[in-house]
């Protein structure tokens, strides 16, 4: 029998196919109620879920070989083909509502494939997240009937590619002290201004961009704008460049650039949310961007599983396998013992967020239950910033020292280019730095506390 996820996927690419052949003809789009907000989904089975990541490690065993995954590091590029591929798989749509092509699985289906992916090739990975979280769903939760209409299905299909612009050179972990600027003038906005470390932004055909549309109202003066950055035949906006694109330590197959705004017209109907509130689409979007995120370290431990296991029980010292070797016995147990606990806060939470209910053993509020800290708790219950930022700070610590560790294990094979280890420490540590560095993440959970017990003006001051 075929399953509910198999047949869902099945008729999702035989959609694709119909659509393509159509050239992406008119259709009529018809967005459910429930579908703006990050609970509407229908909670995938443990069946669903399964299927799901074994239909992924089918994907990522014929597209994303190690071999590919270490030819894309070597050359410090994004396989442009991957995008089409991983839209026809349909794993580019899985959180989007089916209307929009996508299979409507929910956050716990989009760590599965993001997990599964980053254990093939974590900058693979990197950039589907940049794609189907960053972009995808900043568009998909805040954007109008006619934006969805016409973003989302070029985005799920892998024809368009996704970007989100927020970081800049002088605002980083700062990041509502940004200066790119967005005047209003006839018809619509012009940008001006500077992003950097924008991964896809090299590639991308639409570009989340925050930019400040009334400067001195600081938090209060942000908003979210859809660039249209490059068209259908490749040709750039005007005003619109990559000045560099980064040659960074890891992630090396995940484009990321800076991307330059002079005087980029914008029109008004590409305000994404509401005019200068974007800092709520900005960090709502960051909470659940650090919760799919945190599925990346996850992939990455399971490849130093991956690589750890079979070479420590085959390579012989001293006449024995060296997984016989109590030391090296506490270092592929540590690995284990982290990687279940980080799966099963970042699924956990995930879930949480697919039932549209909080994860209440987790959070401070049900730790602590004052009756005071349980009123203070008022923005949307099932997304905690402070437990996203928690699963995605353990998992990041957690994956570099798996990475360290499955070098130790295979010693001087480890220490060599040929074999995986150093490119998983290098693409493991982008992950205490990208989406907010663990410093970060620390304070976001710490000022909880705050919050909870002195109040928000004295959180704030810290
Ligand atoms: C936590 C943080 C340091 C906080 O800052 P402040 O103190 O300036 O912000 P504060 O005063 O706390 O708040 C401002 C407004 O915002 C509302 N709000 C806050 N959280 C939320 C929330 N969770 N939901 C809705 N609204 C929220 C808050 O109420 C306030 O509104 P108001 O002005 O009063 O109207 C924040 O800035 C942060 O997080 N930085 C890291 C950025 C960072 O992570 N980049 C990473 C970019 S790089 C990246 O993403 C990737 C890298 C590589 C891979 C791909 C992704």
């Amino acid at each position: 029998m075929v399953s509910p996820v198999l047949s869902r996927i099945a008729v999702r690419a035989s959609r694709q196919l119909g659509r393509q052949r159509a050239s992406f003809g008119p259709r009529t789009i018809v967005r459910a109620a429930s579908s703006k907000h990050p609970n509407g989904f229908v909670p995938p089975t443990q069946e669903d879920l399964t299927e799901l990541r074994d239909r992924v490690q089918e994907f990522t065993r014929r597209e994303i070989t190690e071999e590919f995954a270490a030819k894309v590091d070597r050359e410090n590029e994004f396989p442009p083909e991957m995008w089409q591929k991983l839209g026809e798989a349909g794993f580019l749509g899985i959180t989007v509502e089916e209307d929009h092509g996508g299979l409507a699985m929910g956050y716990q289906a989009h760590c599965v494939v993001m997990e599964e992916l980053s254990r093939a090739s974590a900058s693979i990975a990197l950039s589907y997240a940049a794609h189907s979280q960053l972009c995808v769903n900043q568009i998909r939760l805040h954007g109008t009937t006619q934006q969805t209409e016409k973003y989302l299905p070029g985005l799920v299909s892998g024809t368009a590619v996704g970007a989100l612009a927020m970081s800049e050179h002088g605002a980083g972990s700062d990041v509502v002290s940004m200066t790119t600027t967005a005047k209003e003038v006839d018809g619509g906005y012009i940008l001006n201004g500077s992003k950097m470390w924008i991964t896809n932004g090299p590639d991308a055909n639409y570009i989340v961009v925050y930019a400040k549309t009334d400067p001195k109202a600081g938090s209060k003066g942000m908003t979210a704008f859809i660039v249209e950055t490059k068209d259908d035949s490749g040709k750039v906006a005007k005003g619109f460049s990559v000045a560099q694109k980064l040659d960074k330590l890891g992630m090396r197959g995940s484009n990321t650039g800076e991307l330059v705004f002079d005087n980029v017209f914008v029109p008004k109907e590409n305000v994404l949310g509401q005019l200068n509130r974007g800092v709520k689409v900005l960090m709502s979007g960051l909470d659940l961007e650090r919760l799919v995120l945190s599925a990346g370290p996850l992939g990455i431990m399971r490849a130093c599983m991956d690589i750890s296991l079979p070479y420590t029980h085959t390579r012989k010292q001293f006449g024995t396998p060296i997984a016989f070797n109590q030391l090296l016995q506490g270092k592929l147990a540590d690995m284990y013992t982290a990687y279940l606990t980080a799966s099963s806060l970042t699924y956990t939470i995930a879930a949480a967020v697919d039932n549209g209910t909080p994860a209440h053993f987790l959070t401070p509020h049900s730790l602590f239950p004052t009756a005071e800290n349980l009123e203070s708790d008022s923005r949307d219950p099932s997304v905690k910033s402070q437990d996203c930022a928690a699963a995605i700070l353990y998992a990041a610590e957690n994956a570099t020292k798996c990475a360290l560790d499955a070098i130790q294990c295979l010693g001087g094979t480890g220490y060599v280019n040929e074999v995986a280890a150093g490119r998983l420490l290098r693409d493991a540590k982008l992950y205490e730095i990208g989406a907010g560095t663990s410093e970060i993440r620390r304070v976001i959970i710490g000022r909880t506390f705050n919050h909870m017990y002195a109040g928000k003006a004295t959180a704030k001051a810290q």
